[in-house]
């Protein structure tokens, strides 16, 4: 399509480090502002702002953090505001241009925009993408970003998020550098087509307010889906399906040479049949080979070490940050909670300080984050590659569910018959240790447990291995002798929810169940815990 040629464009604009197209996109000029707002973190560690020439301090305030730049317009973020069941960030971006004024309310600001005494302005290059604004509802205010005000609507019958920017008065170059942060994200959302993208609907330019619409997302941020969850992780499976979503999205973002700069939980959308999309684009940028590129945004406690120096980066920067965000979703914690987003930022860089991952970690998603926050950039995988890693990690957990976390209830007789019943066990035949299923034919005891609505873990105990068999099993401790394994059960053969399904049997004659109830409850749990291992 034709937005297609116009990013083919851009990027030659860009090698060449000249005004592209109609001058929409002057990525110089963002460089020129950086040199005026030079934030560092030195190897002493102080952090400080050079402002113009000058030095300052910064003030930290939660993990918002901006430099006092009367040049570029950038303010102190100065926390966040909340509306009525709104989204909201722990972390607005470091050196974004132009935190909304609110001259005025937000009542006049949707007014404004709204308002047909005021003409629409031409969006340049993409005026196909002019909103057409009879279609659209506002809504109410849901959400504050560091760049813009975020509204609910239906535009066209459809719901969306629609994000307000107030064009500053009588701040001409803040009013100049939010105009470039508007453009830039039109750009690059009305390219970016992806599952894992989140989709753009139009954008719209009056004289006092810009505007950008895309589908709303009814589950909110994975930041907001972590905190609602008040520090529980993620279960796993669902974890990494949401990892191969942000990674996949990204892989397409890398594969068209551009960068996100800002990856974070805060700008990842959960919808409603759960997949993730990636948002917030307004600072995202094309990779410049040749020179690298320094610093001129991110958010402190996602950010790569090299960014955080000011050092040239390339699309490694938005690996480092996925592997925050991976482990964000596995432990549902937000990165260096007890730390000021300067002081983890500090931490990061000199003292090669990063989040701790649980020893109950599987080993391969833990090998994922590591690589991912490598100090060197080049030791960091691709997002091609991370996606297969994940990948094949699934599919091993769906083999091997021993860390898996699980619900479970006893319900020993119901279950049990069930189980003779054949539901499950089709292929077991606990009451003569003989199945059709399975070649090994010791297993006198085995407990399945529904992990979910997917799998089940089956584990097989072996009571030849007790000191004493079956008859004396209830006078012994019997799970300190028993050998404990796990073994498939596809989801197909699930009949059963959140129960655990014992089977008890002995090889040579039936056993008595009521005779081995007991033994078996006693022993569930200590199974449990070698399952959770
Ligand atoms: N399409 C959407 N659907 C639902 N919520 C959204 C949507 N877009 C953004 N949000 C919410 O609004 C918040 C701010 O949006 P966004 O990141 O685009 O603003 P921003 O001004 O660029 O902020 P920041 O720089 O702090 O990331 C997000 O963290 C998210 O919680």
């Amino acid at each position: 399509m034709a937005e297609g040629s116009k990013i083919a464009g851009f990027l030659v604009g860009v090698a060449g480090g000249n005004v592209v197209g109609n001058g929409l996109y002057d990525v110089g000029f963002y460089q020129k502002l950086d040199e005026g707002s030079n934030m560092s973190i030195d190897s002493v560690g102080s952090l400080q702002t050079s402002i113009d020439g000058g030095s300052a301090a910064m003030s930290v305030e939660n993990s918002s953090v901006g430099s006092n730049n009367s040049r570029t317009g950038i303010l102190h973020h100065t926390g966040l505001r909340l509306f009525p069941g709104s989204n909201f960030s722990l972390g607005h971006s470091v050196l974004r241009p132009g935190r909304v004024s609110h001259a005025m309310n937000e009542d006049a600001l949707a007014q404004t925009l709204m308002d047909p005494r005021y003409p629409t302005e031409s969006l340049e290059n993409y005026d196909e993408w002019t909103l057409d604004l009879r279609k659209l509802n506002m809504g109410v205010a849901f959400a504050q970003g560091a760049f813009g005000k975020l509204y609910r609507g239906i535009y066209d019958g459809e719901d969306v998020a629609i994000k307000l920017l107030e064009k500053p008065e009588n701040d001409p170059e803040r009013a100049l550098v939010m105009e470039q942060q508007f453009r830039q994200e039109v750009m690059m959302l009305a390219n970016l087509k992806h599952p894992n993208i989140v989709r753009f609907i139009g954008a719209c330019r009056k004289p006092m307010v810009w505007c950008i619409v895309t589908e709303y997302a009814k589950g909110g941020s994975v930041r907001q889906f972590l905190m609602k969850r008040q520090n529980r992780s993620v279960p796993l499976k669902l974890a990494i399906k949401q990892a191969i979503d942000i990674a996949k999205g990204m892989e397409y973002v890398h594969g068209l040479g551009l960068i996100h700069r800002d990856l974070k939980s805060d700008n990842l959308l959960i919808f409603s049949d759960k997949s993730i999309k990636i948002a917030d684009f307004g600072v995202a940028r094309i990779e410049v080979k040749t020179e690298g590129m320094t610093p001129e945004t991110g958010t402190y406690r996602w950010m790569a070490p090299e960014m955080i120096q000011h050092r040239p980066y390339n699309q490694k920067v938005d690996v480092y940050s996925f592997g925050i965000v991976l482990w964000e979703l596995i432990t549902g914690m937000l990165p260096f909670q007890n730390m000021t987003a300067v002081q983890a930022a500090f931490a990061v860089v000199n003292r090669g300080v990063r989040p701790i991952i649980p020893q109950d970690c599987l080993p391969a998603l833990s090998q994922i984050m590591t690589r991912c926050w490598d100090p060197d950039p080049d030791v960091r995988p691709s997002f091609s590659d991370i996606v297969g890693m994940l990948e094949s990690t699934q599919e091993e957990i769906v083999n091997s569910v021993r860390r898996a976390r699980f619900r479970c209830c006893i319900q020993p007789m119901m279950i049990y018959y069930k189980l003779m019943d054949a539901d499950l066990i089709t292929c077991y035949d606990f009451t003569n240790g003989v199945s059709s299923g399975m070649t090994d034919y010791s297993y006198d005891c085995v407990l399945s447990i529904l992990m979910n609505s997917d799998f089940f873990v089956c584990i097989a105990v072996d009571v030849s291995k007790c000191q004493k068999r079956d008859s004396t099993l209830s006078s012994q401790n019997p799970t300190s002798a028993f050998t404990v394994s796990c073994l498939k059960i596809p989801a197909a053969s699930a009949t059963t929810n959140n129960h655990l399904c014992i089977g008890v049997g002995d090889s040579q004659q039936p056993s008595p169940p009521s005779l081995m109830w007991s033994s078996i409850i006693s022993v569930h749990s200590a199974i449990f815990d070698v399952v959770r291992r």
